[in-house]
């Protein structure tokens, strides 16, 4: 089955007015459910565009007509063993934590409580009808991403680390490491938990001066029944993403950039995942963020529903289009229903490989379930009870009323019909970027305004992991790069939303396009950098990967973002900012010179002797190839300039025949054999992985084998040191 995804329109706070009503639900053919929301054009508001989901739900849907349409129909099924994951996406102040969590008075409830309610209803049920013999038990997780840090929302804020909670891919799925689990008795039970972890997550948001609601916040409900010795486990994910509005529309300061950057890398991942699946691509860049990795939309086996939140208002045109796109094409994604299958009760497992001081542990599973069993345990009924005193109320929060039982409502729009066909989305402006109506800048925003001093203590928070060499970078800097780098890839973000073009015509350039060969060694690449662990500098080469991979498939504007989030972990690095300015010009051209104008007027300067002089923009094309990616990855200008130096008096010169020592040399680099040059006097099994990783990106980019000594002296990671001393220690 496809993601089910559905859009809902909120209705009007007190304080908008119904002039500026411009989103609205509409049917494919009368008499049929609502399909299709509809907006106008920002530039022609005579001219409409039409957008076709799952179901609509517009603004007079209660939330138990939401739930009762969308959500219940999988509660046999998540009983039956499917995982069933709810998703809630949209702009700040569209109602993502209305929908998902809901209001105080029973009716306003939202998805979250009446899944519990269910669940422990249904719960109940089995056990009544089986006369005991099959127990259900329920607990809970509940976790927050922010940052691309991931905290658990059951442990007070105090004994957060500042790294978080790490991931491990665990039989197929992700897990998060040292997660805690609460077994949760009944909705009462439920209710103070959940209480207690929003209140956790906003006193730790307010320790960092920010809002909660800047997070991803995930809760994991996981129903187990066990009936003898048979065990079914199966999980419902609720998922409140952080709003996915676009800056410039909002009265964010410079210092909130660095949080939305996070935000807005992780909403970006997530729409790449949904292009990249929706082309059919092989390769989906989950890995490059943590929300991401979690959600595993398409990855996961089970039931997913994205719920698509909107405002109608005009002041959210340009970020709506925006989620109009991205979710509209997330229909085309196909998840696999499998059945998490039911195991056998066997003596516990004394190590389960997974640390953590918080960790559970799990009966052994059988090996041939391996697959889609989870990780995570039972948690006891012995599990810590929850603090008895809750501080302060979070802002949002509701209380969970004992379930009555309530008419079910026929699904105002329970749409099974199939998706309408693209032809139904309308394209939705040109090529140029749009720019904003002041009155686009007038909608509420919920953001705390954080005092100057957060942004040192956010951003080292991010660049000085062990392991970066970027630590020199000033607040300052940081800053004026953060300001101009977001300013950019809004810029570019808002030009793509507007035109959604360049992605449908993507779609039509097959993943072929990427190699067999060159998605094997992007995956090895990305599987290295993975192993790298959190540092900066494997953040940066992240942005590289993608960037790499977005220019493999023709998609410069969205390489040259990855290039310009990739800037910042290789300051002063000539090459990418040539790079930068090579791509930004070329898009300019193709776009008739609408890219901000401070990029476009920068002078062309200090370009290496290997790169091509561009004397107009029509050079630009395929000048791409004689430019080594990541020759600037681990070094500083200062090391290159050494490295320079050092490779006319190195070894041996350059000029004339290589000696046999040097042949021997480049013979075994250039045979790329892991075996042969982790013997190389110096070299270790992480820089000879890091050679032959490089080696196989240079490959992929069609670049030949490395010819000299001073070549392989400016290869990351290398060095005249080290180039040295393997030379040294041949024997000839
Ligand atoms: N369906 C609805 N019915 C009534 N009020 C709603 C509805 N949806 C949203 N609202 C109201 O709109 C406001 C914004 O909603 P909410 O806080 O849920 O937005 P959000 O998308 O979660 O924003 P953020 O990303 O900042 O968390 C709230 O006051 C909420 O009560």
């Amino acid at each position: 089955m496809s993601v089910r995804v559905v859009a809902r329109i909120r209705p009007l706070l007190d304080t908008e007015n119904d002039r500026d009503i411009i989103v609205r639900a509409d049917r494919a053919d009368e008499g049929k459910p609502l399909t299709i929301v509809k907006i106008p054009s920002p530039k022609n508001g005579a001219e409409e565009f039409s957008f076709a989901f799952n179901g609509v739900y517009d603004q007079s849907t209660t939330q138990e007509e939401l739930f009762t349409a969308e959500v219940a129909p999988h509660i046999k099924a998540l009983f039956q063993g499917l995982d069933v994951t709810i998703f809630a996406y949209g702009v700040t102040g569209t109602g993502k934590t209305h929908t998902m969590r809901g209001g105080l008075k029973l009716a306003e409830r939202g998805v979250i409580p009446r899944l519990l309610s269910n669940v422990f209803r249904r719960g109940k049920k089995i056990a009544k009808d089986s006369n005991g013999e099959t127990t259900v038990q329920v607990a809970l997780s509940y976790y927050e991403i922010y940052n691309d840090k991931v905290f658990d929302l059951l442990e007070p804020p105090e004994k957060r680390t500042p790294s978080g909670l790490p991931l491990r891919e665990k039989d197929g799925k992700t897990v998060v490491v040292g997660l805690s689990e609460r077994s949760c008795e009944d909705l009462k039970d439920f209710e103070k938990l959940y209480i207690e972890a929003n209140t956790n997550r906003v006193t730790a948001a307010t320790k960092l001066n920010a809002h909660s609601s800047r997070s991803h916040a995930i809760l994991r409900v996981k129903v187990t029944q066990i009936s003898g010795d048979m065990i079914r486990e199966s999980t419902a994910s609720a998922i409140d993403l952080a709003g996915s509005e676009d800056n410039r529309r909002t009265d964010n300061g410079k210092e909130r950039l660095i949080e939305s950057a996070a935000i807005n890398k992780s909403l970006f991942v997530l729409s790449q995942c949904i292009d990249a699946i929706s082309r059919g691509d092989k390769r989906i860049p989950y890995r490059e963020s943590k929300m991401t990795r979690i959600l595993s939309l398409g990855q996961n086996n089970g039931i997913t529903i994205m719920i698509l939140n909107l405002a109608p208002l005009r002041s959210y045109h340009l970020d709506t289009l925006s989620s109009l796109n991205v979710s509209s094409r997330a229909k085309r994604i196909e998840v696999r229903e499998i059945e998490n299958e039911i195991v056998f009760k066997q003596p516990p497992r004394t190590n389960s490989g997974l640390g953590g001081a918080n960790i559970q542990r799990q009966p052994l599973r059988p090996l041939n379930n391996a697959h889609n069993v989870h990780t995570g345990a039972i948690a006891a009924k012995a599990a810590e009870k929850a603090a008895e005193k809750a501080a302060d109320k979070p802002a949002k929060a509701f209380n969970v009323y004992t379930d009555k039982s309530s008419k079910p409502i026929l699904p105002p729009s329970r749409a099974t019909m199939p998706i309408a066909n693209s032809s139904q989305v309308r394209q939705v402006l040109g090529n140029k970027r749009a720019s904003e109506p002041s009155e686009l800048s007038a909608r509420p925003t919920k953001l705390v305004r954080p005092s100057q001093t957060s942004l040192p203590r956010v951003v080292p928070q991010t660049m000085s992991q062990p392991g970066s060499q970027t630590l020199s970078i000033s607040a300052e800097q940081i800053e004026a790069m953060v300001e101009k780098k977001v300013a950019e890839i809004l810029a570019s973000r808002a030009a793509a939303t507007a035109d959604p073009a360049p992605a449908q015509a993507q779609s039509a350039l097959s993943e072929n396009q990427i190699s067999e060969e060159v998605r094997k060694r992007l995956e090895a690449l990305e599987r290295r950098i993975d192993s790298d662990g959190q540092d900066a500098r494997s953040e940066g080469l992240r942005y590289l990967l993608q960037a790499k991979q977005a220019k493999e498939r023709g998609d410069e504007e969205t390489a040259l973002r990855f290039y310009e989030l990739a800037q910042p972990y290789f300051p002063g690095q000539e090459k990418l900012k040539m790079k930068i300015d090579r791509l930004r010009a070329k898009l300019a051209a193709k776009d008739g010179g609408d890219i901000p104008a401070m990029e476009a007027q920068k002078p062309r300067k200090h370009r290496l002797p290997k790169v091509k002089e561009v004397e107009n923009e029509d050079e630009y094309d395929g000048t791409e190839a004689d430019v080594d990616d990541e020759s600037f990855v681990d070094r500083k200008p200062a090391r290159a300039k050494a490295a320079k130096k050092k490779a006319v008096k190195g070894p041996e010169s350059d000029d004339g025949p290589a000696s046999p020592r040097t042949r021997q040399l480049l013979d075994i680099v250039n045979s790329r054999n892991l075996a042969l040059i982790r013997g190389l006097s110096g070299f270790g099994t992480k820089k000879a992985q890091d050679l032959v990783d490089h080696l196989n990106l240079r490959d992929g980019e069609g670049e030949a084998d490395i010819a000299s000594l001073s070549q392989l002296r400016m290869l990351p990671g290398m060095g005249s040191r080290t180039v040295e001393r393997a030379y040294e220690g041949l024997a000839v």
